[in-house]
């Protein structure tokens, strides 16, 4: 499936005043969040895996105990695309904020 262009750096910056979780810039989205516990935050990978799988568009996922460090970059087009964007608000509506 063809996926969407590589966003502009300004593109970026504007999109991310939308999404006050995530932080970045034009080579990668980037949340962490602290989760009550190793369990709840492996389950939270879990349920990003399903969103994922179901958007074929995976997350950079780095467990540390209970805090979930992501990284959204669309590796193809070697950089941030409207997937990305779409990935952060489903991972959003997932996570406590
Ligand atoms: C064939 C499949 O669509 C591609 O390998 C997808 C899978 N998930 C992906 N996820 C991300 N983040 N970047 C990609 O370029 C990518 N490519």
């Amino acid at each position: 499936m063809p996926r969407p262009p590589r966003l502009s750096p300004d593109a970026v910056t504007a999109a991310l005043a939308g999404l006050p979780l995530w932080s970045g810039d034009a080579g990668g989205l980037r949340r962490s969040v602290e989760l009550p516990s190793f369990r709840d935050a492996v389950a939270a990978i879990v349920a990003i895996a399903d969103v994922a799988e179901e958007l074929d568009h995976h997350p950079d996922v780095d467990l540390r105990w209970r805090t979930l460090h992501l990284v959204l970059v669309s590796q193809s087009e070697g950089g941030v695309t409207e997937l990305d964007l779409q990935l952060a608000r489903r991972i959003d509506a997932l996570l406590p904020g």
